[in-house]
């Protein structure tokens, strides 16, 4: 079982399955197996279409998104509702972030959140470690290919993964994928997509193990020969019972396929549980801890490889875009430099340019005005002359001599 002192980040379970395998009911049961280890999990729904969840959940999709009303609003069916959902919910993927590591990590192991997580985070004050808790749980929708293969579905996984270890458990109906060979190898096609497309460490659930035993799918994966012979069993049967015995082509390809798996079967652990009776819990928490060493080991230094190639990538992006920021701003100095120096110089320059300004711009009342000014002007001089009032003096003479200098300094 995890440790209690709080000292380790919780580990992420996030139960996956094909519809109607037993995942909400087995998130019930491996809830309360916490509960009653007084070690209490952190757990979400992502499932927005659920009508009644059988557990409470601390953050639950439902609340920030309205599946009926996604769904009426986008005119969209059941699986293009909980898809959008899914797509809305994980644009805020940074708040829920922000608020699982202030309620699920140590305070020395918190990021510094974003704005937005910031926002979010901060009503819920910091956890005491002794409160801390050791798992998250997260129940995803029935239609499994809508989490796992949705842009969304790796946002959030992936998220995920970056701040806590996670692990896949992977739900299976027992009794109903062992009920032909046929349905047990697309049950494990579907787990090795996963397997690889999410790169996270995986568990098997054989779930609903009081209706009948994992012994028998747990044989056909460990040993190749026993599955064939249930496939050859398979044959035999639908010949007896007046068939042809399938085409031949769907038992030679189960046939091949059963020998390419061991490898797969290899990597994945495996454990029989009954949600109804609870049979098996323990041994699952088992695995989780032996799959949060995997993750530790083989998985994170993967992560973190990856974050840092993006860091560096989003790093170089800045680089680039301050250096063209600058060169853009030395353009527009430069620019404004030549149009400085186009400015101006002197006094005449300037009466000179706003002539052209004015050039075109005729406002016949103002040219009679100017007309009168400039009469008005000529004729004030002339008298002054007559005067001799307007003799320049000393003092006139240096003045001049002043603003002439102070114009050849601009
Ligand atoms: N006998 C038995 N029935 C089970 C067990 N676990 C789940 N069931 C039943 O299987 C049915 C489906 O269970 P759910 O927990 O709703 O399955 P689910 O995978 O969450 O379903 P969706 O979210 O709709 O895909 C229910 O009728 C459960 O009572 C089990 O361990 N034993
Ligand atoms: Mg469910």
């Amino acid at each position: 079982m995890a440790s209690s002192d709080g000292s380790r980040p919780p580990v992420a379970v996030v139960v996956v399955g094909m519809a109607g395998s037993g995942k909400t009911t087995f998130m019930q049961r491996i809830n309360s197996h916490l509960h009653s280890k007084r070690t209490p999990p952190y757990v979400l729904n992502l499932d927005p279409a659920v009508r009644s969840v059988p557990f409470e959940s601390n953050i639950d999709i439902r609340d920030s998104v309205n599946y009926k009303e996604v769904m009426k609003q986008y005119n969209l069916g059941p699986n293009g509702g909980i898809l959008t959902s899914l797509n809305l919910f994980a644009t805020k993927i940074d708040q829920v972030l922000g608020i699982l590591e202030k309620r699920c990590l140590p305070e020395a192991q918190q990021s510094q959140p974003s704005e937005g997580s910031q926002a979010q985070a901060q009503p819920a004050a910091s956890t005491a470690p002794s409160q801390i808790p050791q798992h998250i749980l997260l129940d995803t929708p029935g239609q499994i290919e809508v989490f796992v293969w949705s842009a969304s579905g790796s946002i959030l996984l992936s998220s995920l993964a970056s701040s806590f270890p996670t692990v896949l458990a992977y739900v299976i109906d027992t009794p109903r994928s062992t009920s032909s060979t046929s349905t047990f190898m697309s049950n494990m096609l579907y787990a090795i997509s996963i397997l690889y497309k999410t790169k996270l460490p995986m568990i098997l659930v054989f779930n609903k193990t009081d209706v009948k035993s994992e012994t028998e799918a747990v044989e056909w994966m460990r040993d190749f020969e026993a599955f064939q012979a249930a496939l050859q069993r398979e044959e035999e049967e639908e010949m007896d019972g007046g068939g042809d015995g399938g085409s031949g082509y769907m038992g030679s390809l189960l046939n091949s396929m059963s020998l390419v798996l061991e490898e797969f079967y290899n990597n994945l652990s495996v454990v029989g549980v009954s949600s109804m009776t609870g049979a098996g819990t323990d041994e699952f928490f088992e695995k989780v801890e032996e799959k949060r060493q995997e993750f530790e080991r083989d998985y994170k230094p993967e992560l973190d490889r990856r974050r840092q190639e993006r860091e560096k990538e989003k790093e170089e992006r800045r680089e680039r875009e301050v250096a063209r920021m600058m060169k853009d701003m030395r353009v527009d100095r430069e620019k404004q430099g030549r149009r400085k120096k186009e400015e101006p110089e002197t006094v005449s320059e300037a009466e000179e340019e706003s002539d052209d300004e004015n050039a075109g711009l005729v406002d016949p009342d103002e040219v009679e005005e100017a007309d009168e000014d400039d009469d008005g002007l000529a004729r004030r001089y002339q008298q002054a002359l007559k005067d001799g009032s307007a003799q320049p003096d000393a003092s006139d003479a240096s003045f001049a001599k002043y603003v002439q200098a102070a114009q050849m300094n601009r």
